[in-house]
């Protein structure tokens, strides 16, 4: 091996690097072409010494590393010390040849997620010069411009990732956890991440109205961005069917087998997390219309923490929904008698069914609970049977829930 300390002359390299990655994407194969003109290139061990690190990218950082030196170097000699001099046309044009590779580089990497850097003072000089280069005739290199820092023994050009590649092509098993009128929910493991995601599908023969329907309630979910409000995460027009974050129970069945078991204030937390996700959704100018014991999904963690998340929104009536034009049948598994026309159910009508899911959590019992303490007065409040004599706001409810401060264990299921 010759002695690389050494600037000149080049010691030639003969080089078909090979292309280690099961390389498959259109960005990938641009890389890939582009990377292979500089195999032919006569590059410095030296230069390549530099790069080593970076693959099969090394053959082109170490070329236009090396060029530029060439052409820098040969600047400082035309302007000595910061005086003005004359760049020579064939340099010139280099030059501006090997911004463009440079410029050519930095895009195709950019596309395929890897960002590309040039060191500060390359890129000063690159960046100014472009002012001043011109390609017939010589150029002329304005006073102050030199000296440039040749750099001979550093990379100039780092990389650096700017998006991840997900795989797509694993295959994941698929287990049934529900099923609606609509669709069919199961769930499974994210074979990136190891985590168990759950995916709502449509059921086959569903009309227009239904897939549109459906692709609204995935819509719905995905805008809003609350901790109470189950998560969306992707849709497939493939198949109608959606990803979200999974919940290990519906609150059905969490009180169902823990009614025995769940103290007041964990009820009272519940209560109060469900609330705050019928408030956001108040608040953002939608009504629910499907509240209900199997609507409320509960995450369950360690040591009993539990966290609630508002699910199925296919019901919900949008400030400005187009399908409510129509809709007047009555639907909902809890229906507030008060409602005649679907159209026109509102806030009030959502807080009817709250009595029904709040005795649920407190008490494990699918009627509103009739005792006069705290909590039963709360509860007759929200489903009285005049709208008007009805909580008018979750917010009010909220208040309410949290002023209790201690209820003894009543009635259980
Ligand atoms: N993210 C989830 N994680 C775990 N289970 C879920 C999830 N989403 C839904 N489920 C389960 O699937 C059932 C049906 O889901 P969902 O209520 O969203 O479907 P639907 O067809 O819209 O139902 P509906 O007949 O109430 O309109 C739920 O009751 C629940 O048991």
């Amino acid at each position: 091996m010759r002695d690389t300390s050494e600037f000149w002359p080049w010691f030639v390299l003969s080089k078909p690097i090979p292309y280690p990655y099961g390389m498959k994407s259109v960005e990938d194969l641009r890389i890939q072409r582009l990377l292979a003109e500089y195999d032919s290139h006569e590059i410095d061990l030296a230069y390549l010494a530099l790069y080593q690190g970076a693959e099969e990218r090394h053959c082109a950082f170490a070329s236009i590393h090396q060029r530029l030196d060439v052409e820098l170097q040969w600047m400082n000699t035309k302007a000595r010390n910061g005086q003005s001099g004359h760049f020579n046309a064939d340099n010139s044009r280099s030059l501006l040849n090997l911004i463009d590779e440079v410029a050519e580089l930095t895009r195709v990497f950019a596309k395929s997620g890897v960002s590309v850097t040039i060191s500060s003072e390359y890129d000063r000089v690159l960046t100014e010069s472009k002012a001043w280069l011109v390609d017939s005739g010589g150029s002329p290199i304005p006073e102050g411009f030199t000296p440039i820092v040749v750099e001979k023994y550093e990379q100039i050009f780092s990389l650096d990732d700017v998006s991840v590649k997900i795989k797509t092509e694993m295959n994941s098993e698929l287990k049934l956890v529900g099923q609606g009128a609509f669709a069919n929910v199961h769930s499974f493991v994210d074979p990136n991440y190891g985590i168990r995601v759950a995916r709502k599908k449509l059921r086959k023969g569903a009309d227009e109205r239904e897939i549109q329907r459906f692709r609204q309630e995935f819509d719905l979910l995905k805008e809003l961005s609350f901790p109470y409000i189950l998560q969306a995460y992707k849709f497939s027009e493939d198949d109608n069917s959606y990803t979200m974050e999974f919940c290990d129970q519906t609150l059905g069945d969490y009180i169902g087998m823990n009614n025995n078991t769940i103290k007041f204030h964990a009820r009272k937390r519940i209560a109060l997390q469900f609330l705050y996700g019928l408030n956001y959704l108040h608040s953002k100018g939608h009504v629910h219309r499907d509240l209900s014991y199997n609507n409320v999904l509960v995450r369950v963690y360690d040591a009993g923490a539990v966290i609630i998340k508002l699910s199925d929104f296919g019901l919900v009536k949008k400030h400005e929904s187009e399908f409510t034009m129509t809709e007047t049948q009555l639907k909902g598994t809890i229906r507030d008698p008060a409602v005649e026309n679907f159209q026109e159910f509102g806030k009030v009508n959502d807080i009817y069914a709250v009595g029904y899911v709040l005795s649920f959590i407190f008490k494990g019992q699918k009627r509103v609970i009739s005792e006069p303490r705290a909590i039963g007065e709360i509860v007759q409040k929200c489903a009285h049977s005049d709208p008007s004599h009805r909580y008018q706001d979750v917010l009010s409810i909220i208040q309410d829930i949290e002023n209790i401060e201690f209820e003894p264990e009543g009635e259980t299921a």
